[in-house]
């Protein structure tokens, strides 16, 4: 599946991406954790509202503590996805899990540039069955040249992954190829390369076509 992310906009930038075209292009619509921070969680349920169509909307809370709590409060204003930190305790990654469950939503545990060395974490995060898990390079990182690739080569669970991975951070038309074919991830993310090109659909139409014609997933 293919997503688009919308970070650092505001919120009539945001709506001015949102066009048929581009919802004809991506299966989800991020509503990015710089969004949320600025509008609060009333944008998802405007999102929402302006999309008025099926489509999934992720908020990424990146959920850090109170996993009931903020799972819920993310769902009831819209969202059919929710992020947590794989950095957050194992009781609130319960928590998450329990509510996503419990409201019919989707779990995404995001590593953001943690290594899971710990290798505890990484069995109880699949035991917990999240339903995608994030490869995640901080946008700060790849603001200082960091490599996707690179980062997921660290990963040992990579290879050995019993879950659907996501992937997200500096992703554009010239590194998808080599992302998903050593990758295979079950939903690519893109923000600023769509947000910033100067042809946003025709970007992300181009990605699309990239990810159809390699079919890994
Ligand atoms: O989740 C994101 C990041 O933490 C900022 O909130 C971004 O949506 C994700 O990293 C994708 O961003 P791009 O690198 O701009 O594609």
């Amino acid at each position: 599946m293919f997503q688009i992310a919308l970070d650092i906009l505001t919120k009539q930038e945001a709506k001015e991406l949102l066009t048929p075209k581009m919802l004809n292009t991506v299966d989800i619509v991020e509503i990015g954790t710089p969004l949320i921070i600025r509008y609060g969680l009333s944008i998802v349920e405007q999102i929402k509202d302006w999309i008025k169509g099926d489509k999934i909307l992720f908020a990424d809370t990146k959920i850090a503590d109170a996993g009931h709590w903020e799972t819920c409060e993310a769902i009831s204003s819209g969202a059919n996805m929710v992020s947590v930190l794989a950095g957050a305790s194992f009781n609130t990654l319960e928590e998450v899990r329990d509510a996503t469950q419990l409201n019919q939503a989707k779990m995404v545990v995001d590593i953001i540039d943690l290594s899971l060395s710990d290798e505890s974490k990484i069995k109880f995060i699949n035991t917990l069955n999240p339903d995608y898990l994030c490869i995640h390079l901080a946008t700060d990182v790849v603001k200082k040249g960091g490599s996707l690739l690179e980062f997921s080569r660290q990963l040992s669970f990579v290879s050995s992954r019993r879950l659907p991975l996501m992937v997200a951070g500096g992703i554009h038309p010239q590194n998808l190829l080599d992302i998903l074919k050593n990758i295979q991830p079950a939903v690519v993310v893109a923000g600023s390369s769509i947000t910033k090109a100067s042809d946003p659909e025709l970007e992300a139409q181009n990605m699309r076509r990239i990810i159809d014609e390699t079919i890994l997933y």
